[in-house]
């Protein structure tokens, strides 16, 4: 009897990135488009553009049309608001659960367990496309080392999750990412993870994975120089207040980082309580307009329709445009406070770009 994959039930083929890359192909000129928004991001986490970076969107996307639909709406916003805030849109197609949980679009895309991962591949790509197409960036969470060879390159941003930061593999992984990558800090709140992914991921590192063709290869990478820290609460206390700001850019200091920290105002900011996220939004926004240099971004958890609905079996009774994942601020409020926050610092251009400093 043989002792060989004594717990795998199935294997089963899955097309290459080149396969699925040739179905859903990307233009020159799109491309083009992408690597001047990295470009943006870039320049804004290293603080030579003045904007803040807004990390907007689902928690997670189960529905095509309706991230479309999403997509059209953030357009508009992203246009009425480019002057003070460079619009990256959530489009996380992967979850990190704490135990069991829906995993997101691509593992299983007909979110009843089962995890028909080509099509969930395919679906994702070319929503992605689609999203880019109207002249948005795009950010998502970056979880299975493989699944960048799939849509990497129609990414301007990415983020390594709470549950992952301290994970090797994830910081070898963003250490070959073409994109600026968000290391948030770990689920208890703890800082020091993410500060180590940081300097994980900026040096070169080699790992075992596939290549576009899905042969399994070895990987080297130049390490990643655009790597920061996203603050977003822990269990027992959010961490975007004026002190913790303090506290993270003195321990990005010590670990010889130059502070660059988005405030994720959703997650443990927010104690999981959407409405809360307005609040997050308000103080970082104050820090900023009395002159809080480091603070380069923030994340909303936002859907057409506010808060969250269970998955129960059959998609077809889902709610339209609400989130499956965690509760987020409906349309009307992510359009309402991000047009208000703009004007807000619109407002202290009059001052320099800044108010005064007490
Ligand atoms: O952002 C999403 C969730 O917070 C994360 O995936 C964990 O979710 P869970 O605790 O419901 O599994
Ligand atoms: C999973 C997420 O966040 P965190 O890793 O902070 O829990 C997320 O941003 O979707």
């Amino acid at each position: 009897m043989s002792n060989k994959d004594t717990r795998i039930v199935d294997i089963k083929p899955l097309a290459t990135p080149n396969e699925i890359a040739k179905i859903y192909p990307i233009s020159d000129e799109l491309s083009q488009q992408i690597t001047e928004s990295r470009r943006i991001v870039e320049n804004i986490l290293n603080g030579t553009d003045h904007r803040l970076l807004a990390v907007v969107g689902p928690c997670s996307i189960h529905d095509p049309d309706a991230a479309l639909d999403y997509s059209d709406r953030l357009k508009a916003l992203s246009d009425m608001i480019s002057d003070q805030f460079y619009v990256v849109m959530r489009v996380y197609f992967e979850k990190p659960r704490t135990t069991v949980g829906w995993k997101g679009l691509i593992l299983d895309p007909d979110m009843d367990g089962s995890y028909d991962i080509e099509k969930g591949l395919k679906t994702a790509r070319s929503l992605l496309i689609e999203i880019a197409k109207k002249g948005l960036a795009l950010g998502c969470e970056v979880l299975d080392p493989i699944i960048p060879q799939y849509i990497d390159e129609l990414m301007s941003w990415s983020s390594i999750g709470a549950r992952t930061t301290e994970s090797q593999t994830h910081r070898t992984l963003a250490s070959g990412l073409s994109v600026p990558v968000g290391f948030k800090n770990s689920t208890s709140g703890e800082l020091t993870n993410a500060i180590n992914a940081i300097k994980s991921a900026a040096a070169p590192a080699s790992f075992i994975g596939i290549n576009k063709d899905g042969q399994t290869v070895v990987l080297s990478t130049k390490g990643n120089n655009a790597g920061h820290l996203i603050l977003r609460g822990g269990d027992k206390a959010p961490n975007y207040y004026e002190d913790d700001v303090e506290v993270a850019k003195k321990k990005l200091y010590d670990a010889g980082i130059n502070p660059a920290i988005i405030i994720d105002c959703s997650h443990g900011n927010s104690r999981k309580n959407f409405s809360r996220q307005k609040r997050v939004l308000r103080n970082v926004l104050d820090q900023v307009l009395w002159g809080e240099k480091a603070i380069r971004g923030f994340m909303l958890e936002s859907n057409i329709f506010e808060g969250n609905q269970p998955i129960c079996g059959d998609k077809s009774t889902l709610k339209y445009g609400v989130s499956v994942t965690d509760a987020c601020i409906g349309w009307d409020e992510t359009e309402r406070i991000l047009v208000h926050g703009a004007q807000l610092l619109k407002k202290a251009e009059r001052y320099g770009g800044v108010m005064e400093v007490l």
